[in-house]
Formats: structure tokens, C-alpha cells, sequence
């Protein structure tokens, strides 16, 4: 699996040209790729790269590439991130690795968006894989009666967990947010359960990425598939 990884990621390099601003994703796929780039750059490659986590920065910094922030350019050309589920139209679930309040920031600011997978990640449906939710610690009951709300309204529902790291405690995102995970089956209309969530007060931002794939490459035993949002 880590091999079709490297592929897919090696695969997005192709994408890469001299000059690109990149966001550099999170997670073991999004790894290979900051690696391989590590690699080009000491060659000569000229690229400056904007993190979506701290893991990533230390990566990113420990390999050789630039970085910049969203405060001093206004733009990025692509961003390579991993993803958790991506169905047919591009829409992805992230967040397994805790990274999705930065990498939506990111991909938000980015011309194109390139998601990079082994083909396990490729679904008909979305949601066979815990939603992640980030949300403020305050007020977490309201918070999680209130998400309990909008996944009835969008016939949807699960056991919502809030995230605990290796050691037993409370996972912390990068931003000092909670995670709750939702184990909601097949979400049927994910844009209009991403509208609902994104109005309930104590969520920071959730794990559905809606319109922002452009391309989606997948490593599969068959090779490689490259597939362009419809
Ligand atoms: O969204 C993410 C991190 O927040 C990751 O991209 C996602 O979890 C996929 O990770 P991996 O490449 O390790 O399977």
C-alpha cells in the first residue's frame, strides 16, 4: 500500500513546473509527496510550499523546501493532499490525520486541487469512514445536539466519538480544537450535510470537501488512474 502511495504521489510531481506555489498536504500519501519534492528541489527545482500542519512543516523544513504562509502570497497554484474517501464527483472525506481545518484553508486558496490515493479510497458513497468534525471543546453537548440535528435533517445519523490520541487523551488539532468522529454509513446528499454543518456555531469545520478536487490520482495493482472532476 505505502508503495502505491509513493506512485500516486510521484505521479503529482509530473504536475509540478519551476516557480509553482504548492500546499503541501497531511498524512502518509501527502508524505511521499513532500519527500519526492524534497528530492527535486535539492536538484534545483524552484518551488515554495505552504504546510497544513505542523507535521508537515517539520517535514517540509527537514527535506529543504521553501515555505510561505497565506499572509504573504495571496494565491497557490496546486495543492497535493491525501484524502480518506473520494467519490465520483471529487467530493472527499478528510481529516483522518486530524489536518482538515488547514488543509481546507489551504485548497480553499488553491487554483487547483490534486488529490493523491491508493485506489482503497475510491468509493460509489461517501461515508463509509468516520466524518470528522473539528469543533471548539466549549459547549460540546450543545455543539454535538446540534450536529445530532443536522445529520436527521439530512437523513443521516451515527455514534459521534470524541478523537483520543495513542496515550488515551483528547486528540488536539494544530488550531487547539476537539475532533469529533461520526460513524454516519452512506451520506446521500454530502453538499447539503456540509451546508448544515457548516452553520452550527461550535463547529470550527468538518471533514467533507465539496467542489474542491480538481483531479484525483489512484494507484492501483493495475496501475495508475488519473481522473478530472466532471
Ligand atoms: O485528511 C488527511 C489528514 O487530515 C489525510 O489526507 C487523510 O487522512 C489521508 O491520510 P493517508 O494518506 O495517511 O491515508
Amino acid at each position: 500500500m505505502d508503495a502505491l502511495k509513493r506512485q500516486a504521489a510521484a505521479r503529482a510531481l509530473e504536475e509540478v513546473e519551476s516557480g509553482m506555489r504548492l500546499g503541501l498536504g497531511t498524512g502518509s500519501t501527502a508524505k511521499h509527496f513532500v519527500d519526492l519534492l524534497g528530492e527535486r528541489v535539492r536538484a534545483g527545482l524552484k518551488v515554495v510550499g505552504v504546510p497544513t500542519s505542523e507535521a508537515t512543516r517539520a517535514q517540509a523544513e527537514a527535506c529543504g523546501v521553501p515555505l510561505t504562509t497565506l499572509d504573504e502570497i495571496d494565491r497557490l497554484d496546486i495543492t497535493v493532499d491525501g484524502a480518506d474517501e473520494i467519490n465520483p464527483a471529487l467530493d472527499l472525506i478528510k481529516g483522518g490525520g486530524g489536518a482538515l481545518l488547514r488543509e481546507k484553508i489551504v485548497a480553499s486558496a488553491s487554483a487547483r486541487m490534486i488529490v493523491i490515493a491508493d485506489e482503497t479510497k475510491w468509493v460509489a458513497r461517501l461515508g463509509r469512514f468516520p466524518l470528522p468534525v473539528e469543533v471548539v471543546p466549549f459547549g460540546l453537548a450543545a455543539t454535538q445536539r446540534e450536529m445530532g440535528d443536522a445529520f436527521a435533517k439530512a437523513g443521516v445519523s451515527g455514534p459521534m466519538s470524541v478523537r483520543k490520541s495513542a496515550d488515551g487523551h483528547v486528540f488536539v488539532t494544530d488550531g487547539g480544537h476537539w475532533i469529533v468522529d461520526v460513524r454516519l454509513g452512506e451520506i446521500e446528499d454530502p453538499p447539503r450535510l456540509a451546508g448544515l454543518l457548516s452553520a452550527i456555531p461550535g463547529v470550527v469545520e468538518h471533514g467533507l470537501f465539496i467542489g474542491l478536487g480538481s483531479t484525483a490520482i489512484l494507484a492501483g495493482a493495475q496501475g495508475i488512474r488519473v481522473i478530472q472532476r466532471p
